[in-house]
């Protein structure tokens, strides 16, 4: 069997294990990854049909890389079948490919852009109990999501996501004041679903797990399709996500990888304590660990040690590297974003022009992607290539749902957002008459098929059209060819909708919409995985990068992403942006521990994706704003005392710190001051 000689005893361990369940918990850049990688690829080699192994991941863009390095390790063709996917875009695939077991295949999945136009409907549906609330209908989303992926009561999600978790008379009181109006309104929220046949991300997963759970049958069919289960980033799993994978134990054998001290999801009900509990969970299984870091060198775990040290919590991780001394990480402190962004694109242009070193060898991390605007804005004026990860994505785009919402209707004329999308984007039709159009449809789809609702509805040249698109789209089988049908009717609209931007943004993605599209075999499939995967990536090349400079031909690229998408990449050098007072941890985390820590982990994340160069740049302005004083020119002194800010503290010898100074470019000016005529300039003759 050909296993890598490149792994350790522990990763070799783990990868040959023979067991029933296994967790490798272990820190960053041990080599989870890797061992993942190797143990598919074993267990293929060992005869295991590569359609009976699933690898679920937090991205698609992860499960696409590690399903390709494990067909890279094998002879050719020996992969093919393997599938990697996210839990929600599993569960979507596993209620198409079972309509019968799961009873939801006529369904569409929503987005939570959707889920919010449905929450606003209801919302002015109840508008007696809606009144008597001060809550957004996005906040009542959150508090339906909350409650449904950590498994809280609607009494405790209120109290987390509106209270701040306080446990007091004055907050039980007022929670039970707004409680029922609450519940009405999520109670029409899940009826109006289920009446336009909808399912939500988390329906995916709480339709699967609930039939696995309570219905023999379905665990006995899946029993069949399914030999081992491997899951990645296991500490970002949530309630939900577990009760999902719970019956799996009986069905298949589990191989999970976690880092506790990667946990970032908790706002998304993650509890790495979950990891701790894997033992006690999960009968016959085992726990193994990796100690040795390979990515990056000791002063970069130093640092990273540091910040996990002076946490609370008791993480019991010390990465050690097996490749030595390097680089003393830099701390850059600025004093406004524009010199922070000159200053990385000074630093990627020195390394790209004197040390060797390509654009790609860069990964630049910020909190969010409106953080990095600047960046961006700096890039394309000096010409550095760029992709960006995280941030909004192409499925989401306006000019994309536009078109989508076509396809949708065809898919699931119940789709009432989609009718109101699609109703709307014709010329002279408002929101008053496509409710009304919509009303039509509604109360006759039952009895009658489409292109005749709409003659009567819409009657007149317009309703013809129409129809005869629907049609024309219904009949072809071909997902590619049905893009390009909608297309070819609504493009004229579109370039006038966004003219703008349509030449230089947004034509261009039509192209790779039907390239996605014919990718899928049905028309479901792809609206149900298409929304879910959010397309970064096709065929190498970035659909969404906002650079303009990142050509086809041009694949080298600084990448620019949120942490939270950064999740298992590495980078020769990495520069974590804005790493200063309220922003780590952030002003919105100071009264919560959890969140405080949590950021702790975001901030470690960051750091430990550094392999040679590790650069933290830090606004010494918001230091500044912080205490009301400047920065001390002497680095010696202590930069910041806000008790909370993840650098107070920070041992000298663990960073090199330098302070930009604002360039001013050295004038010849006159000896001494010319008058001014303000007159000038003005005939008024
Ligand atoms: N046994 C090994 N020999 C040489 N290199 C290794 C070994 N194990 C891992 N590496 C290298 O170390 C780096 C980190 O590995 P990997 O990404 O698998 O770690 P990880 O535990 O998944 O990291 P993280 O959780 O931080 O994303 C990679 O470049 C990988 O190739």
């Amino acid at each position: 069997m050909n296993i890598p000689d490149t792994l350790n005893d522990g990763q070799r361990k783990a990868v040959e294990f023979d067991g029933e369940h296994l967790l490798v918990l272990a820190g960053a850049g041990t080599g989870k990854t890797k061992t993942i990688i190797a143990r598919a690829a074993y267990l293929i080699q060992s005869g295991i049909d590569p359609s009976k192994i699933q690898i679920l991941t937090f991205t698609k863009k992860a499960a696409n890389e590690i399903v390709e390095r494990v067909k890279a390790t094998l002879p050719q063709s020996d992969g093919n079948s393997l599938s990697g996917a996210t839990f929600h875009s599993w569960c979507n695939q596993l209620i198409v490919r079972f309509p019968n077991l799961f009873g939801a295949a006529a369904y569409t999945v929503i987005d939570p852009d959707d889920q919010l136009s449905i929450m606003k409907m209801v919302c002015g549906n109840q508008n007696l109990d809606f009144g008597k609330l001060r809550i957004k209908p996005q906040q009542l989303i959150d508090i339906y999501s909350l409650a449904r992926n950590t498994k809280k009561s609607l009494t405790e999600s209120l109290r987390i996501k509106l209270f701040k978790n306080k446990k007091d008379a004055d907050t039980d009181y007022e929670i039970s004041t707004i409680k029922p109006h609450v519940e009405n309104i999520l109670r029409a929220y899940q009826l109006k679903k289920g009446e336009q046949r909808y399912l939500d991300y988390d329906d995916l997963l709480l339709v699967v797990s609930t039939q696995l759970r309570t219905n023999p049958e379905a665990r006995n069919i899946l029993s069949q399709h399914l030999d081992y289960l491997l899951v990645d980033e296991m500490q970002d799993t949530n309630p939900l996500q577990w009760d999902l994978l719970d019956p799996f134990v009986s069905i298949c054998k589990l191989f999970c990888v976690g880092d506790d001290a990667q946990s970032i999801y908790s706002f998304r009900g993650a509890d790495f304590k979950n990891v701790h509990l894997f033992k006690e969970r999960v009968p016959d299984s085992e726990v193994y660990k990796l100690e040795k870091n390979y990515r990056s060198t000791q002063e970069i775990l130093d640092i990273s040690n540091w910040l996990l040290e002076k946490s609370p919590i008791n993480y019991n991780k010390k990465l050690q590297s097996i490749r030595g001394s390097g680089e003393l990480p830099r701390l850059v402190n600025v004093s406004d974003e524009w010199q922070e962004a000159n200053w990385v694109a000074d630093e990627i242009l020195n390394n790209f022009t004197h040390q060797d070193r390509t654009f790609s060898d860069h990964l630049v991390l910020a909190r969010s992607q409106y953080y990095s605007k600047s960046l961006q804005a700096v890039f394309i004026r000096r010409k550095i290539p760029y992709v960006t990860y995280g941030g909004r994505k192409f499925m989401q785009a306006a000019h994309i749902k536009d078109l989508v919402s076509l396809l949708r209707i065809v898919n699931n004329p119940y789709d009432e957002i989609a009718w109101i999308r699609f109703l709307t984007f014709q010329e002279g039709v408002g929101e008053v008459r496509a409710s009304r159009i919509l009303q039509q449809v509604i109360e006759n789809v039952e009895k009658d098929d489409i292109p005749n609702i709409l003659q009567n509805a819409m009657p007149g040249e317009d309703g013809s059209k129409i129809a005869k698109l629907y049609e024309s789209i219904k009949s072809k089988s071909d997902v590619g060819e049905m893009v390009d049908t909608a297309y070819e009717a609504m493009s004229l609209g579109l370039a006038f909708r966004y003219r703008r931007d349509w030449n230089e943004k947004r034509r261009g993605d039509f192209p790779v919409l039907k390239l996605l599209a014919k990718s899928y075999p049905t028309l479901g499939e792809f609206i149900g995985e298409g929304l879910l995967d959010n397309s970064e990536n096709m065929n190498g090349m970035n659909v969404l990068s906002e650079s303009k400079l990142n050509t086809a031909e041009n694949k080298d690229h600084v990448i620019i992403s949120t942490i939270h998408s950064a999740k298992g990449l590495e980078a020769d050098v990495c520069i974590v942006l804005n790493v200063s007072p309220k922003a780590f941890p952030s002003a919105w985390s100071l009264d919560n521990l959890a969140e405080i820590e949590e950021d702790r982990r975001v901030l470690y994340v960051a750091m430990t994706r550094a392999k040679n160069r590790l650069i933290l740049t830090r606004n010494t302005s918001s230091i500044s704003a912080v205490h009301q004083r400047a920065l001390p020119t002497n680095m010696d002194s202590k930069t910041d005392d806000a008790d909370t800010y993840f650098l107070n503290d920070l041992p000298d010898n663990l960073v090199e710190q330098l302070i930009v100074e604002h360039k001013f470019g050295k004038v010849n000016d006159a000896a001494s001051p010319n008058k001014i005529d303000l007159s000038s300039g003005m005939d008024f003759s």
